[in-house]
């Protein structure tokens, strides 16, 4: 069993009526295939402070998409904790797109201080050339490049030094252990391209884990899936190691909340992983596009009521999305 006391509790003290009652499953088309999703199905939800989003993964079951549930109701219910900075660099992203489509989708970024590639659904050489195009294009951005688990070490280990000028590798293969491994070798090569951890953090039943294995220089931090802003926070603080902060492919409602995580740690090493909303082509809301680089913190924006019926999903689908509301709600006040 895996101590976890250490960490805060998640939320949950809303009623499942009053969530249900307020909450609508939306679907956001998307400009560029991104995790094999053309259409992102999100639920927002009206709370007394503000909207809130429950957005889970259609793959992931009720524990952790329980997770998830605690930080709707925290940006809903409860508030975050006050900012510490006004402004939050953030990253582009680029999907797993063709070399010459990258130009492109870096435009609907403006001007940023990094870069994000996605690699690891194609050829080793591909990936290669996509990031050598963004590092072409913007020379002076950060530029790290994202597997998700992808790669096997040796993959890893010939991309990483095909490219020497990135600043970081997130989980380029699965798993704390190979991780740990990975950035061992890389650290005997002379490599200083430095290791983050995604999934081993999101996935993982113990997020703290990854730091006490000296598997990463950094982790990923997204606010859904950890539980909240505050829990969040105090996992970041424990773990004792950088952290990026990232959108789970949030609507620009969800994304306010890791403004506000990022905006409250107390430092902030590398641009975020929160510009994600260049990559929806219709939002019910503002969307969260940065300024120079930037984001700023603040309450989520209010969806257009029109927007939001137009973008509602069919009658189907709604069940399907009640139905993963109440289960994950049975699941916190099982935990509670
Ligand atoms: O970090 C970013 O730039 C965007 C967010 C992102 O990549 C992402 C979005 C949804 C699900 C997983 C991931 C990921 O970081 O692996
Ligand atoms: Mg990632």
């Amino acid at each position: 069993m895996v101590d976890n006391s250490h960490i805060l509790p998640l939320n949950a003290d809303v009623a499942l009526d009053e969530l249900a009652a307020n909450a609508v499953a939306i679907g956001l088309p998307m400009n560029t295939t991104f995790r094999n999703t053309t259409l992102r199905e999100v639920m927002l939800i009206k709370g007394p402070i503000g909207w809130a989003e429950f957005s889970p993964f259609p793959e992931y079951g009720p524990q952790e998409s329980a997770r998830w549930l605690s930080a709707t109701i925290e940006a809903g219910w409860h508030g975050w904790p006050e900012p510490l900075r006004n402004a939050v660099p953030v990253n582009a992203t680029v999907p797993a797109v063709p070399v010459d489509d990258v130009a492109a989708v870096l435009a609907r970024f403006g001007p940023v201080p990094a870069v994000k590639v996605k690699v690891a659904e194609d050829d080793l050489a591909t990936d290669i050339a996509r990031v050598q195009r963004v590092h072409e294009l913007l020379p002076d951005a950060d530029i790290r490049i994202d597997a998700n688990t992808g790669y096997t070490h040796e993959q890893a280990v010939e991309v990483i030094t095909a490219l020497p000028f990135l600043r970081y590798a997130e989980q380029p293969v699965p798993g704390i252990e190979p991780l740990a491994r990975l950035r061992a070798a890389l650290r005997a090569a002379g490599s200083s391209v430095l290791i983050a951890a995604d999934e081993a953090v999101r996935k993982e039943t113990d997020p703290l884990a990854v730091a006490q294995a000296e598997a990463a220089d950094l982790i990923v931090v997204k606010v859904q899936p950890l539980g909240g802003v505050r829990r969040a926070l105090s996992i970041v603080e424990q773990a004792g190691l950088d952290a990026v902060v990232s959108s789970a492919l949030d609507s620009s409602v969800g994304i306010a909340a890791g403004v506000a995580l990022a905006a409250a740690l107390p430092h902030l090493e590398h641009a975020c992983g929160l510009a994600t909303a260049a990559l929806f082509a219709t939002e019910p809301a503002t969307p969260a596009l940065p300024t120079n680089g930037a984001l700023t913190p603040g309450p989520a924006p209010v969806p257009d009521p029109e927007v939001l019926e137009q973008l509602k999903l069919p009658a189907d689908r709604q069940r399907w999305w009640h139905k993963r509301l109440a289960t994950a709600h049975g699941v916190l006040m099982q935990n509670a």
